[in-house]
């Protein structure tokens, strides 16, 4: 039978691809920032104009579809996942990187169905890297086949992860106090990419074993997590429990020991869920 998302899915290949040249050319220019919750929480104007641009061309082709965007998030529209067509927004993954020209920044659309995740795509445009999967069809990059490492001894692991972009103190302690309880495992070595999409992606390709944090939200992870879970990946909440996408919490991993061994070192806290917030527009 004929996929009946295959054109959305060819639709978010293409406007991802596009979204990547407006990241690249301003890459080359003067990126102006501004700041959102905290004074390294950042954005840009590309940001912005990135998910406009995203969201105006799904509109014209999906006009019954719903988004959540992270900038639209941020200016007051609703953090909801429905059961409805929702396509879910990162215009720029990795903004700090953005900003420094850190060369890993990547476009995230995911789009979910019944609060399920379809497909996705992660451009990681610097890199020219499109990973896409399908439930149920396999994760790619750029066209390959993905399959996450297949090293179950946590000590020969290497492991990714994100500092954030709170620093509150209290926080902060608990993200070393993980990292220390890794590191100690040990493990080969800890890595970040300076993106959540694309450790996630890293993940997928067996780069790494396992990638964890704190603190991200739904558009970071949405897309990647089913490019992780088609490559036969495993995700998971930091505390053993299932994956949550709304819960700003997550660890994707290439197998369950590596994520059991991840899950007794993290130290683990609640942060407020991406759909607590209440919209700030009606
Ligand atoms: O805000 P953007 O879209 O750049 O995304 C976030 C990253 O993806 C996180 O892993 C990372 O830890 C940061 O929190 C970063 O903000
Ligand atoms: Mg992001
Ligand atoms: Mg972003």
């Amino acid at each position: 039978m004929a996929d009946p998302w295959q054109n959305a899915m060819d639709h978010a290949v293409a406007v991802a691809r596009k979204a990547g040249e407006v990241v690249c050319d301003a890459l080359r220019g003067d990126r102006a920032v501004m700041t959102k919750s905290s004074v390294v929480d950042l954005v840009t104007q590309t940001d912005q104009k990135v998910e406009q641009l995203i969201i105006q061309s799904v509109k014209e082709k999906f006009p019954t579809h719903r988004f959540i965007g992270e900038e639209s998030v941020a200016a007051g529209e609703p953090c909801v996942l429905s059961d409805s067509p929702t396509w879910i927004i990162d215009p720029i993954d990795g903004t700090t990187n953005f900003v420094h020209a850190f060369p890993f920044v990547a476009i995230s659309i995911g789009f979910a169905i019944n609060k399920q995740v379809e497909f996705g795509v992660v451009f990681s445009c610097v890199e020219d890297k499109m990973f896409t999967a399908r439930r149920g069809k396999g994760a790619f990059c750029n066209g390959e086949p993905l399959q996450v490492s297949r090293q179950e001894a946590v000590e020969q692991a290497m492991v990714a992860t994100e500092f954030g972009s709170d620093r509150d103190a209290d926080v902060v302690d608990k993200i070393f106090q993980s990292l220390r309880n890794i590191l100690c495992l040990p493990v080969h070595g800890v890595r970040g990419a300076g993106s959540a999409a694309i450790n996630m992606c890293l993940v997928a390709s067996g780069c790494v074993e396992a990638y964890y944090e704190i603190g991200i939200h739904v558009w970071d992870v949405a897309a990647a997590s089913l490019i992780v879970s088609e490559a036969g990946g495993v995700l998971m909440d930091v505390d053993g429990g299932d994956v949550d996408l709304m819960s700003r919490r997550i660890i994707a991993a290439n197998s369950k020991t590596i994520t059991e061994r991840l899950v007794k070192a993290i130290v683990p806290f609640s942060l407020p869920r991406d759909d607590a917030t209440p919209p700030k527009k009606s």
